[in-house]
């Protein structure tokens, strides 16, 4: 699992000895807690020490295989969580440490959340102690096969019928089958299924309803219910391990107490009766699944991060004109240039997604209050920090795979499937393009408010110090200078407020609101983007702000802080310099600095991502093992391919040697 035992050696001992900064104590802060750090240590020993969790022959397994040894996994995970009497917060890391997506995911995280959160203390009380024992199994079915992004288009419906008490649930056209929900399409015995109410002959809209689609007895399907998979998907191994499904309905009855009724209800006698809430309460499992997507992305990025750091501190290419051993491809300065920013916003991402958990508890607990003052805040940080960090974790493990070079490409090295299994979070829970649109729909709307006083609050605050930000001047004058948060924080948000107003104004000047929307709908979301990116390099620096114990923990923080803002200087420098936020010669400072920052964090890489304190198991790379010993595993994971299973491949006889033979023929002729 990892190196120290007897016997081993570790090939990236001189490495982790140039560590400027104590390892264990940057795990704790990785972590959150030293309890954080022991119970995820346990939970990932126990699954690595597990046969049944083994996952390295999971890309070479064709689709149906894959598919029950996800079932099998799943019930031996749970078999494993009663028997040692586990915790939620145990369960959940097991369960994160297995590591292969499944119904489960969907079942805990949207299913149940689903039915807390929308679902009556009655209803509670019914479905919710099913779901604990997993007497039933559940999934989160909203999209359609025509309509994903814009929810109230969905067409299915749900027409109430008060002479039996009972909805008729329908799907009226092919487009609204249910298409994608995971864990629907062979697994789930019911859904939180989302449909058009309609009731005394109106349609009030889309609501949630829980209906039973298989048989308890034997799964089949139940009558007036079609249910299947939909297909591979992207990639070997990876997200096909999910039964994404189609369902279809044909007036199926269910129970009128099983429309999900905290929200809004109807009555025996057919009357809707809208509870005095915010009707986007309807989107509150979504917000909630955003703000662990967030907590996610770090945990993707860093994995390839680890993985990419450990190889290129081994892989060794060229070397000096005098001779002499070859050159570590980590010590060239681009590896570093495009390694090192993903490393530190790995970081960056843990910390703004920890601040998100506690945005989310206490917006959560204000609405039980019945105060929905920071509703709009609670979408607009999860759906624009949702977008924004998992697009920057997809491109990163991406990248990641390349600094890999060739052996980067192969299954092995655990980046494809990686990759594979991540990108569709770029698109599931909300397109990161329109979330990214709701978002700067959001400070358009500040904007606008602001000339009549009002002020903003929360992450858009800064937006009120508008006359200070549209003229300030950034006061760089060395490349030092950049280390200054104060300096780093009044460009991010003079970047922010700048682009949002010159977007309103653009928007103003065009026919109407909607057509402006409509025509500087790219600019909004470059605008998206510059806001989000504020919040996570002012969360980053509040982190490093606190009392941080450990040697040098603090300090490697604070280094990686600034190489992510300053990165972020680098690659949006266009938007820094036509705001006049700064000058070209500034710009040319911050980007000296980083090179700076660069050769400090050299000598405490393999350290910094030692602290993500990953098993060789939950890795799942030959590439990114901690002993560093890649080629022997490398060369003998390659005799493991299924094609090597013997010296002379199948097809050769129908296929090989004829075609060999004739050559054979017409040479000699
Ligand atoms: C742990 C689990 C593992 C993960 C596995 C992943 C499995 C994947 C699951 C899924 O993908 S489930 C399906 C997810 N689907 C989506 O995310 C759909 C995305 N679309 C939407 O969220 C909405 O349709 C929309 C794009 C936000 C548009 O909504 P709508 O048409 O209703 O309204 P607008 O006119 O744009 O907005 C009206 C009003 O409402 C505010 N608002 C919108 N969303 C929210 C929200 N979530 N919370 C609070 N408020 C919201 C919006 O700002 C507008 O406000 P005002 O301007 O009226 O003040
Ligand atoms: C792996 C996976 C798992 C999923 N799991 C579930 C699940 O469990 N339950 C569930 O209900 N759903 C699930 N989904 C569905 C998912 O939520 C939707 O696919 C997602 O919300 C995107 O919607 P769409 O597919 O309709 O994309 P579309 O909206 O059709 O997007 C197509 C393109 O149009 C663009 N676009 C759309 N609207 C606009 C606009 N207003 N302005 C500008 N551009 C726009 C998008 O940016 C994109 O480029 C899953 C999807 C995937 C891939």
């Amino acid at each position: 699992m990892e190196a120290g035992g007897a016997g081993e050696v570790d090939h990236l001992a001189g490495e982790r000895a140039t560590a400027q900064f104590d390892v264990d104590h940057m795990k704790v802060a990785w972590a959150g807690s030293r309890h954080a750090v022991d119970v995820a240590d346990r939970m990932a020993r126990l699954v690595a020490s597990d046969p049944v969790f083994r996952k390295d022959n999971r890309t070479m397994l064709p689709r149906k295989e894959l598919f029950k040894d996800t079932l099998r996994k799943a019930a031996h995970a749970w078999k494993r969580i009663v028997e040692l009497r586990l915790t939620e917060e145990e369960a959940n890391l097991l369960r994160l440490y297995v590591d292969q997506p499944g119904y489960v995911d969907l079942h805990w995280g949207m299913f149940v959340p689903a039915i807390k959160g929308q679902g009556t203390e009655e209803q509670q009380k019914k479905w919710l102690p099913l779901a604990y024992k997993f007497q039933i199994i559940g999934c989160y079915a909203q999209t359609e096969l025509g309509h994903g992004s814009n929810v109230q288009g969905l067409e299915t419906t749900a027409t109430f019928d008060p002479k039996t008490d009972e909805f008729v649930m329908h799907s009226p056209t092919l487009t609204s089958s249910k298409w994608w929900p995971g864990g629907l399409g062979k697994a789930s015995t019911h859904a939180v299924v989302y449909a058009r109410l309609i009731t005394e002959g109106k349609d009030y809209g889309i609501h949630g309803f829980i209906v039973q689609l298989r048989s308890l007895e034997d799964h089949s399907p139940l009558p007036g219910v079609t249910l299947g998979d939909i297909g591979g998907k992207f990639g070997s191994g990876a997200y096909n391990s999910m039964d994404n499904g189609v369902l279809r309905f044909d007036h199926v009855r269910i129970p009128r107490d099983q429309m999900l009724m905290r929200l809004s209800q109807v009555t025996k006698e057919g009357k809707y009766v809208h509870s005095n809430v915010p009707k986007q309460l309807l989107y509150g499992t979504m917000v909630f699944v955003r703000q662990t997507i967030v907590a996610d992305a770090s945990k993707a990025l860093s994995r390839a991060t680890c993985i990419a750091v450990r190889y290129s501190a081994m892989r060794k290419q060229f070397g000096p004109q005098t001779g002499g051993p070859e050159t570590q491809v980590l010590n060239y300065k681009t590896q570093q240039s495009r390694l090192f920013p993903l490393l530190a916003s790995a970081y960056a991402f843990r910390f703004v997604g920890e601040w998100l958990k506690w945005l989310y508890t206490d917006v959560t607990h204000k609405l039980e209050a019945k105060d929905f003052s920071t509703l709009q805040e609670a979408h607009a940080c999860t759906a624009g920090l949702k977008a924004v960090t998992t697009s920057a974790t997809a491109d990163g493990i991406e990248e990641c795979r390349k600094l890999c070079g060739g052996h980067g490409y192969l299954n092995s090295s655990g980046l494809p499937e990686l990759f594979a299994t991540y990108v569709p979070a770029c698109t599931y829970e909300g397109d990161n393009v329109v979330l990214l649109l709701q978002v700067a729909r959001i400070l358009m709307k500040t904007v606008s408010q602001l000339a009549s006083g009002k002020q903003p609050v929360g992450t858009m605050a800064y937006m009120g110090n508008v006359q200070y930000l549209m003229q300030c001047k950034c006061g760089v004058n060395t490349a030092e200078d950049w280390l200054s948060p104060a300096a780093i924080r009044e460009v991010f948000e003079a970047r922010a407020l700048r682009m949002a107003v010159n977007c309103a104004q653009n928007i103003n000047r065009a026919p109407s609101q909607e057509e402006g929307l409509y025509e500087l709908s790219p600019d909004l979301l470059e605008v998206a983007v510059a806001h989000i990116q504020l919040i996570i390099v002012t969360k980053f620096i509040e982190k490093v702000e606190q009392d941080i114990p450990g040697e040098g923990v603090k300090e490697q923080l604070r280094n990686l802080c600034n190489v992510y803002a300053l990165y972020l200087v680098h690659k949006h420098l266009g938007d820094f310099l036509s705001t006049g936020c700064m000058t070209a010669r500034q710009g040319a400072l911050a980007n000296q600095q980083l090179g700076k920052l660069y050769a400090q964090l050299r000598p405490n890489a393999v350290a910094l991502v030692d602290a993500f304190n990953y098993t060789d198991h939950y890795l799942g790379s030959v590439l990114g093992r901690y002993d560093g010993n890649v080629y022997p595993a490398l060369y003998d994971e390659a005799w493991k391919d299924p094609l090597n299973d013997s010296p002379v491949p199948d097809g050769y006889r129908e296929h090989l040697r004829p075609l060999l033979k004739q050559q054979l023929k017409l040479s000699r002729l």
